[in-house]
């Protein structure tokens, strides 16, 4: 049944009255089912309106109701791996009037958040870490002697296929005696189909369920592959499936649309009092007919959009930086047949979708498994090819010990690609791509440009590809690109932009806070300050050129979309300093700390990282005074 998007205006007669998750268990089948109609009209109402994660929620809505019926949380632990898909029990638990502002400063997070709710615990959307918290959870619930709570983690296919994910299966499969309810969603995708063997296993799993409520439980991990047990007689049942050999029972798969069956299957573990996997099957994007034929990925994500039509009601005028980048790649690997390029599961999203359709033998969508993406592109250097690792800024730091040891170590020419870097946005504190130059500026030979336009960002790939012998980075953020910003001068890497008659404050922008600082220059002017502002380019490490520049002014502010703690301006003032030049230096960028979901302009200006902002941090820098970080949970006036 689709789901008429001629949804009420607000939450229907029972979701409105639901006040607890506990008062599920008193509703009928019928209810139940109205309840969940009325759940799907209210996503797509809500989602559509304001953006998010409408897919993977309409598939989540019988589960969720399942796992609130048969488990009471929070005295139970429900877990979700990423978190991206509860929606669905947020409203179960009281939140129905915050999805107006979802995702939007001050409003709802997309994602469990701790200070809303203690019926919500993994605030990290970083895929594949819930089996590990439940591991570390149900030890703890041992150790208190609190087996009585039940550990339930509710894991994608897409999360399943992250290696953190195998390493707590097997901690939980070799604890009998740790009772942890693994939830599969099987919705056979990350955004796009999911790859590899354990899809494939997923795949026959599904094929030898029937359409009735079938499932068989196995007394694993006796199961042997037509082996015996010295103590069992006889030859033991085959064991049907991975998880069965990890030392799971393993109920499934059954369809996770299905309450009664989903319901019978949770008691059913819970009954088991040992580590089983639930294996349910759903469907993203169920019952929103424009979600279900979104070919790419289910409407995985959408912005705000005419929930009749799915029709786009915010464009942007500008081309993102994404498409920017896919195109140019798509002409370098016309060009330069060594070019190959990787992704963790989101070929969309990373701009790469057009160059595995240009080039199929040479794209590799790995799963979401951004450290074995890093080191395979290291086995596809040693073979001689050059890779480009796309991903988002954010996830690349899960992967650090690979770009360190495996890419750097060896001085390997691999290109990392790093999009949504910087304060991103909506998608809140572990999204934002605010630590990679922190991070990148400590990797021996690896060099990071920063692109403040399209034209730039094209010929710093072209460049990066080049390399045959060092590592490079490309960091953008998300969104629209701005107008081209052009140069004045070049010197050796650093592109001067602006430059006033004295040299009294050289400004060091960044990548995309070249427009700002820029105008920022302008407002300075009006001042009678003198300013120079120059783009590096290459960020990181700090060209020579970069810092004799800076050592021919009286004051260097730095200008990153990046921690001011660790990046581009401690780099500059460290080769300052070794340079024996005096000059005093001040670094501008987002602050040291977790910044929560607002708009990215909102973030940045909350940063001081707007022209006013910067202005007024180099008014105080020439006046000797403290720097005055600007608190990004606070909402800065209004410039
Ligand atoms: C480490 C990491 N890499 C990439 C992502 C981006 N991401 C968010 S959701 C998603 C797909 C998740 O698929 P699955 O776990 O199957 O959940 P579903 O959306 O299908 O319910 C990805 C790749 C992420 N959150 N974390
Ligand atoms: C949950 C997750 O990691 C992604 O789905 C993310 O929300 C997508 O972000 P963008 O919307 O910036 O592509
Ligand atoms: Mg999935």
């Amino acid at each position: 049944m689709t789901a008429t998007p001629s949804a009420p205006d607000t939450a229907g007669p029972l979701l409105s009255t639901l006040e607890a998750p506990a008062a599920l268990r008193e509703l009928s089948e019928r209810q139940l089912t109205g309840l969940a109609d009325e759940i799907r009209a209210f996503l797509i109402e809500k989602v559509t309106a304001v953006g998010g994660h409408l897919g993977p929620n309409l598939g989540m809505v019988e589960l969720t109701l399942a796992l609130h019926r048969v488990f009471t949380s929070p005295h139970d632990t429900l877990l979700f791996d990423i978190g991206h898909q509860a929606y669905v029990h947020k409203l179960l638990t009281g939140r129905a009037a915050g999805f107006t502002t979802l995702r939007q400063a001050g409003g709802l997070s997309g994602y469990p958040s701790r200070e809303e709710s203690p019926h919500d615990v993994i605030e990290n959307s970083h895929a594949s870490t819930a089996l590990s918290y439940a591991d570390g959870l149900a030890k703890a619930r041992q150790l208190h002697g609190e087996q009585d709570r039940a550990v339930v983690a509710v894991i994608g296919d897409g999360a399943l296929s992250g290696g953190m994910a195998w390493e707590a299966l097997n901690n939980l499969g070799g604890a009998p005696d740790r009772p942890v309810i693994v939830v599969l969603n099987d919705n056979e995708r990350s955004y796009a189909p999911t790859i590899g063997a354990l899809a494939d296993h997923l795949h026959q799993q599904r094929a030898q369920s029937d359409d009735s409520i079938d499932w068989l439980v196995r007394q694993a991990p006796a199961a042997r592959f037509g082996g015996c047990d010295a103590e069992a007689d006889g030859p033991l049942p085959l064991a049907r499936s991975l998880f069965e050999l990890l030392g799971f029972a393993y109920i499934g798969p059954v369809d996770g649309h299905r309450l009664r069956p989903v319901e019978e299957a949770l008691s059913l573990a819970r009954e088991l009092g040992r580590p089983v996997v639930v294996h349910t099957v759903t469907s993203k994007g169920k019952g929103y007919r424009p979600a279900e034929d979104e070919p790419q990925d289910r409407m995985h994500t959408c912005g705000v959009i005419d929930p009749h039509t799915a029709e786009p009601l915010k464009q942007s005028s500008t081309p993102s930086w994404t498409s920017v980048f896919s195109d140019q790649l798509c002409s370098l690997g016309q060009r330069h047949e060594n070019v190959v390029a990787l992704t963790a599961a989101m070929p969309g999203p990373t701009g790469l979708a057009r160059f595995a359709e240009r080039f199929p033998q040479r794209c590799f969508d790995v799963g979401i498994a951004e450290q074995h993406a890093v080191t395979s592109a290291a086995g596809l250097a040693t073979g001689g090819l050059h890779p480009v690792v796309a991903v988002y800024a954010t996830f690349l730091g899960r992967a650090f010990d690979q770009v360190l040891m495996d890419v750097a170590l060896h001085r390997l020419p691999v290109t990392f690609v790093l999009d949504r870097a910087g304060a991103t946005g909506p998608d809140g504190p572990s999204h934002h791509g605010m630590w990679d130059l922190a991070l990148l500026g400590a990797v021996p030979g690896l060099h990071v440009a920063a692109p403040r336009d399209a034209t730039r960002l094209r010929e710093l790939l072209d460049a990066a590809v080049r390399y045959e012998d060092a590592p490079t980075a490309l960091r953008f953020p998300k969104g629209g690109v701005g107008e081209d910003i052009p140069a004045l001068e070049r010197i050796g890497p650093v592109d001067v932009l602006h430059r006033s008659g004295i040299s009294d404050v050289l400004l060091v922008a960044a990548g995309p806070m070249a427009a700002p600082a820029r105008e920022a220059a302008l407002r300075l002017e009006g001042q009678g300050i003198g300013v120079t502002v120059a783009d590096p380019r290459w960020v990181l490490p700090v060209s020579t050129e970069l810092v004799q520049l800076a050592s021919r002014h009286r004051l260097v502010v730095t200008v990153e979309d990046n921690i001011r703690t660790a990046g581009l301006g401690t780099a500059l003032a460290r080769a300052l300093d070794d340079d024996g030049c005096g000059t005093p230096l001040r670094a501008l960028g987002l602050p040291g700390r977790f910044l929560p979901h607002a708009s990215r302009e909102d973030l940045l200006r909350r940063a001081g990282l707007d022209a006013k902002g910067i202005s007024q941090a180099v008014l105080r820098a020439r006046a000797h005074k403290p720097h005055q970080q600007p608190d990004p949970h606070t909402p800065a006036e209004v410039s």
